[in-house]
């Protein structure tokens, strides 16, 4: 069954504790990006962990060089299970990120096309390349967007048996059936503002869990 992934772009602490609580029965795994860890601190992770007992991505989106890309892994991967980074930077960028990750066992996720309409203007042209980098280096998932079930479907051949994690679902009107129609078990759909925005996002969260449960 496809999984589902929180993404739990609230800036504020109780809020985003309340949630990650409320539909912990339903999500397969929480991410959590600038918003959340501006508006606290990067040990949020540890505690939406513990309470949530769900996997903690980091999608800091890190595009740096080695050097930089290896002490922001090092500093998130202390507490969360993976980051995201893009793939534009290069392979000796994201293999820095890499060689934190192996050592701790934590997971790298790396940005092919991202999912709103400003993606096809740079993003899109090299997305093909972008993935078969993903594919070389064997990242532990790839970003595909949910808005294009075309591209989504493009990179996912690209990609083999590395999971997908892709957006796009609820807020920016990404086709769900068509999706489920191009993703497999091991992937994800990220869905955030219409779980944590909506009036209870524990039903919310339940009603995607049984959408998907739905097209197994
Ligand atoms: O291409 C991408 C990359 C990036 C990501 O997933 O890495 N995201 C993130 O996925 C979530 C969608 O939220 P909502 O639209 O359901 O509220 C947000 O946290 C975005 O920052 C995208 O939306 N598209």
């Amino acid at each position: 069954m496809v999984k589902l992934m929180l993404a739990l772009d609230v800036m504020d602490k109780d809020k985003a504790l309340k949630i990650a609580r409320e539909t912990s029965e339903y999500v397969d795994a929480i991410k959590i990006g600038y918003p959340l860890v501006l508006a606290t601190n990067l040990k949020i992770v540890k505690e939406i962990k513990e309470l949530s007992n769900k996997e903690v991505i980091c999608d800091f989106k890190v595009a740096d060089i080695p050097s930089t890309n290896e002490k922001i892994a090092k500093l998130t991967l202390q507490y969360a299970d993976g980051i995201i980074c893009h793939g534009f930077v290069g392979e000796d960028s994201i293999r820095a990120i890499q060689n934190v990750a192996k050592e701790n066992n934590k997971k790298v996720i790396m940005v092919t096309e991202m999912s709103h309409p400003g993606a096809v203007m740079f993003m899109q042209p090299i997305a093909n390349e972008l993935a078969k980098l993903a594919k070389k280096l064997g990242v532990d998932g790839v970003v595909a967007p949910s808005t294009r079930p075309e591209r989504l479907k493009e990179i996912k051949e690209i990609v083999g048996e590395i999971p997908i994690v892709s957006p796009g679902i609820g807020a920016q009107g990404g086709d769900l059936e068509k999706v489920l129609e191009i993703l497999s078990d091991n992937d994800y759909i990220i869905v955030g503002r219409s779980i944590y925005n909506s009036e209870n996002p524990k039903e919310s969260a339940k009603m995607y869990k049984e959408k998907l449960k739905n097209r197994e």
